[in-house]
């Protein structure tokens, strides 16, 4: 724990490498939490229907722009949701033309609205192959559907008998490991020396599984991967802490209506683009490493998907009194449960330096 006095921290304007903003009202709903403080984020295309081909991208970041609150500037990095059908000159003409950032790769079945993803890999190497020749990353949703395979180990699992196996056949192909959840993701990260970087979520690093499981099931707390043993979640906040250019912020917000949460089968996603930043400067200052949020949340990330940092800057501040936020925010999609880190948050946002 840190016993040092630092109440203001001053920071590039982050960006969200992994963000799910949805369609519609939704989108309306939950846009303005992000571009409240987030410059640019890389836009998840898995909407029903998914976004596949460039002009889908091009139609849906429009919608996006379209939904923005008045004076906010923001950037959505749009991507593509890879099928066994996606065209390669289709994905580099998205690149070429400056509109797609990444592929998105589910394997079909995995998480939410992953039907129309991959079953056989085969089928998508002529895809991989462009993408590896002009430099575009793949982001992977780095998980097996193997009914036989646990749950707690499908990352694990995943990285052995798919994500190593890929790598080594095109080790040209950047890879941005999604959400990474445990220590053997971090490890498989650590251990290479090009074409690999790992995004990591706000809530990995402040839930283990317990918080879905103790005193009750808890399903605002379910997400894909779901949160696992707290070594891992010790091994993904020395990962995000230690400045490594290889990590960096996604936070996976990922809204659905409580509805759909609260049930007997409820859906997958947890959404924390509300207090992200004041969750973020908590687990950084607990960790003694305030000084490398900048380079988790506004400058690795950049990095990796070669862009510039942004110009502008945040600045957070370390109250006395707990930070105030929502429980939930109301959409005209419905309630969003909003992300309850179970500790109060002292570290506000306070402003946007143009
Ligand atoms: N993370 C989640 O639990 N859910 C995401 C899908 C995903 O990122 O896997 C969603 O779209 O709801
Ligand atoms: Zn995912
Ligand atoms: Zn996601």
């Amino acid at each position: 724990m840190s016993d040092h006095q630092t109440t203001t921290l001053t920071i590039r304007r982050p960006d969200d490498w992994h963000l799910h903003l949805r369609d519609g009202d939704m989108l309306k709903g939950v846009l303005p939490d992000t571009s409240r403080h987030f410059a640019r984020a890389i836009i998840m295309p898995n909407l029903v229907p998914p976004v596949v081909t460039t002009a889908d991208a091009e139609a849906y970041r429009a919608r996006i722009l379209a939904a923005l609150p008045v004076g906010d500037r923001f950037e959505p990095l749009m991507t593509l949701y890879l099928t066994e059908h996606t065209e390669a000159a289709d994905v580099a003409h998205g690149k070429a033309s400056g509109l797609i950032h990444a592929v998105k790769l589910y394997p079909a079945g995995a998480t939410t609205n992953s039907h129309g993803g991959v079953r056989d890999l085969e089928k998508v190497m002529p895809v991989l192959e462009k993408m590896a020749e002009i430099g575009l990353p793949l982001c992977v949703h780095g998980e097996v559907t193997t009914p036989e395979v646990d749950i707690f180990d499908r990352e694990a699992v995943f990285i052995e008998t798919v994500l190593d196996p890929l790598r080594r056949r095109l080790p040209e192909l950047k890879v941005t490991m999604e959400h990474v959840t445990t220590q053997d993701g971090v490890d498989y990260i650590k251990g290479t020396a090009k074409n690999l970087a790992g995004s990591i979520t706000t809530h990995h690093l402040i839930i283990n599984r317990n918080a879905l499981l103790v005193g009750g099931i808890r399903p605002h707390y379910y997400c894909l991967p779901v949160a696992k043993r707290e070594v891992h979640r010790q091994a993904l906040r020395k990962a995000a802490t230690s400045g490594d250019t290889r990590f960096f912020l996604g936070t996976d917000s990922a809204p659905h209506v409580d509805p759909l949460k609260e049930c007997a089968c409820g859906c997958a996603g947890i959404y924390t683009s509300v207090n992200t930043m004041s969750c973020l400067a908590h687990v950084f200052e607990q960790e003694d490493a305030l000084h490398s949020l900048e380079a988790f949340a506004s400058r690795n990330g950049p990095a990796w998907y070669g862009l510039p940092v942004n110009d502008e800057t945040i600045t957070l501040t370390r109250r006395s009194e707990p930070v105030n936020y929502p429980a939930k925010i109301e959409t005209d999609a419905g309630p969003v449960t909003v992300f309850d880190p179970m500790f109060p948050l002292h570290w506000a946002v306070e402003e946007t330096h143009g």
